[in-house]
């Protein structure tokens, strides 16, 4: 791997390989012109690769031309330097970790089960394969003693797609193709799998193409994003910050849309901004100290916390005026954000709430702090100056794949 690589890779650690595609080409049969046309592009290892493009480009061929559920009518493609075409089919699927839109999960099987196909099929042991079902579904977020033994359809769209997941990470394979694979599930359930997917990616740095028709989407996961036009030809492919600040030309600029300074907030964790501070107690506490400590803020707001440290309940001062304890006071909290969340969720939970400022919380839903909606609107104006007319950024439009 080069510098480069590394510098833009998110992950810890990096166990996956690089791809490369060179003059791929497919013409299914019957067809005048070739769906994809001479496709050449570089997949660093450990990097999550999004293609985006219009319905038909030939997003979804080109992807499954890397393992080959569809075979490409010329052109080379190595993963890990190894020549895929050269590889028998089945045994370049089981390397490759696979997850589709509906989760495609065996509707006759249980959880488990369909989590161990892969490492069934190259021949582990039971033990081992019971032992790695149980990881997979604690990794997704699953309790396996809850989830293990239920059919497909006992469980919510959105728990299919984490099986879906847990189902393709479960060889441990270095690539992972995803096609649309949060397409079918609601707008929350969906970014919450987003948040999962780069949670896990940020510990197990596998290479990830990654289809989908949401810009946002691409620009929120991706390491890079190719975006592809008609016959998968390959309009831009750079970094999302390079291609929301200059699309190489109209047809990405439609696809980045109106609002390009709005979605450099799916760049960015709440982590990485600065957050702003409340006074707390917990809910055996005093309530005169807690007064004392709101008192003087110009925020007259305090939060109550459990023995855990998760934030409960808001107080005001109003509540405190005639409270005798803090057991019961206050209101509930109806957004939080974590320190893993975009400033886009971050705006939207500030939204939802109709209020100035959000919790935010740890790994472990503890609190960390508040954020603000000044705080983004500093980062935006941060962002603008960066990327603007007159900087040295300025000037990042890349087209064609990195070499
Ligand atoms: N089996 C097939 N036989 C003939 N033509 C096909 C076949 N599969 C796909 N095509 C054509 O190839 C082109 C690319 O299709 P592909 O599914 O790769 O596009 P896509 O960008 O993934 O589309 P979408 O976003 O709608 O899923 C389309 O014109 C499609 O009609």
């Amino acid at each position: 791997m080069t510098e480069l690589d590394t510098a833009r890779t998110g992950a810890d650690t990096v166990s996956g390989v690089e791809i490369v595609l060179e003059n791929v080409v497919k013409n299914y049969p019957g067809q005048s012109r070739p769906a994809v046309d001479n496709v050449s592009m570089r997949i660093p290892a450990g990097e999550i690769v999004v293609f985006v493009g219009p319905s038909g480009c030939g997003k979804t061929t080109t992807m499954r031309m890397i393992n080959r559920l569809i075979e490409p009518t010329s052109g080379k493609i190595t993963i890990g330097g190894n020549n895929a075409l050269s590889i028998d089919p089945d045994r370049l699927r089981r390397g490759i970790g696979y997850s589709i839109q509906q989760a495609g999960l065996f509707p006759h099987l249980t959880i488990a089960k369909n989590v161990a196909t892969v490492p069934g099929l190259i021949g582990w042991d039971k033990k081992k394969i019971a032992q790695r079902t149980d990881d997979m579904l604690d990794l997704v977020g699953l309790d396996p003693d809850v989830y293990r033994d239920r059919y497909p359809r006992q469980l919510s769209g959105g728990q299919q797609q984490r099986v879906g997941v847990a189902r393709a990470l479960a060889a441990d394979p270095p690539v992972l193709l995803m096609d649309e694979p949060f397409g079918a599930v609601d707008p929350i359930t969906r970014g919450l799998l987003q948040d999962e997917l780069m949670r896990l990616q940020s510990d197990l740095g596998k290479t990830i193409v990654f289809v989908t028709h949401d810009f946002n989407e691409a620009v929120k996961l991706g390491d890079r994003i190719a975006v592809l036009g008609d016959q998968s030809h390959i309009m831009q492919y750079d970094t999302p910050d390079a291609i929301l600040a200059s699309p190489a030309n109209d047809m990405v600029a439609g696809f980045v849309g109106a609002n390009a300074s709005l979605k450099q907030l799916t760049l960015t964790r709440v982590r990485d901004v600065p957050l702003l501070d409340c006074p707390t107690a917990y809910a055996d506490g005093s309530v005169d100290e807690l007064r004392a400590a709101i008192t003087p803020r110009k925020i007259k707001w305090g939060l109550i916390l459990d023995a855990r440290d998760r934030p409960i309940r808001w107080v005001s001062l109003g509540h405190l005026a005639h409270a005798t304890s803090l057991q019961d006071v206050g209101d509930p909290i109806e957004e939080v954000v974590s320190t893993q969340s975009t400033l886009q969720d971050a705006l939207e939970a500030l939204l939802a709430e109709s209020s100035a400022s959000t919790v935010v919380t740890g790994r472990r839903g503890e609190y960390e702090g508040l954020i603000s909606i000044d705080t983004l609107v500093n980062h935006l104006s941060a962002m603008r100056e960066e990327h603007g007319p007159n900087s040295e950024n300025g000037e990042t439009s890349v087209a064609g794949p990195p070499s």
